[in-house]
């Protein structure tokens, strides 16, 4: 018998709520342990997202469950084979574009993360996942790790490292779009510079904000 798809079946399904209530029972950081003017600067300065992230190098900060299905959903419709990831974790975005390819009949996902231990955990998860020939852990600064041996051609990209940074890693990709190509970016109402590219049409792009605080943008030309 054949399955019916890659994400709701073993081993995917069950990895899957695994690691999510996982995610739910790890310990959350207590930003109440620095001033909220401390965490906003952080948030929005790009020489500082260094420490930030470095004080929640603990913690799982996954999508969520839903914006993981649209992600499944839209790498599927797109039949898409040429996927990048900025800001991958502990892998759980990940998972879903990685079933999404195999259901699409192979590709690849080039994920980017600064966080040795995550990355050494979201290994163990698509090796768990059988996914992993399907994804390219790049390690360091995406800044720099996504400024190199890129695709000819992307047909989905996830934003969710430092949002600070959305706007400076979709230029660093957009030569590589195609019409139809997908950008999803999570949180994404932390960088208005970001949003108001993608929502000038003068650019390029059709974008509308999602639920999750997701904004879901095409690239038309
Ligand atoms: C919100 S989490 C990603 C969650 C992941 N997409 C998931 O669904 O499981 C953001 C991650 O991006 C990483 N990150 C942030 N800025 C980065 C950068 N400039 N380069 C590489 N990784 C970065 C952080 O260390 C953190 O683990």
């Amino acid at each position: 018998m054949t399955k019916e798809n890659t994400l709701t079946c073993a081993p995917m399904a069950p990895l899957l709520d695994h690691l999510f209530n996982e995610a739910s029972a790890a310990a959350r950081f207590d930003f109440t342990q620095i001033p909220e003017e401390e965490t906003t600067r952080m948030m929005h300065s790009k020489t500082e997202y260094l420490n930030l992230y470095s004080l929640l190098k603990h913690m799982w900060l996954p999508v969520s469950r839903e914006t993981g299905k649209l992600l499944y959903m839209l790498a599927r419709s797109t039949k898409a084979t040429s996927v990048v990831e900025f800001g991958m974790s502990f892998g759980l975005s990940t998972l879903y574009l990685a079933a999404a390819l195999r259901d699409n009949g192979g590709g690849k996902v080039i994920t980017s993360e600064f966080e040795p231990t995550k990355v050494a955990k979201a290994r163990e998860h698509f090796v768990q996942a059988g996914v992993s020939d399907l994804v390219e852990i790049r390690v360091g600064d995406a800044l720099n790790t996504l400024a190199v041996d890129l695709p000819e051609t992307i047909d989905l990209l996830i934003l969710d490292g430092a949002k600070v940074l959305y706007d400076d890693i979709l230029h660093l990709l957009e030569s590589r779009f195609h019409p139809g190509t997908m950008i999803i970016a999570d949180n994404a109402s932390y960088n208005q510079n970001y949003l108001t590219h993608v929502r000038s049409a003068e650019n390029g792009y059709l974008s509308v904000p999602f639920s999750d605080d997701v904004e879901l943008s095409v690239r038309l030309r």
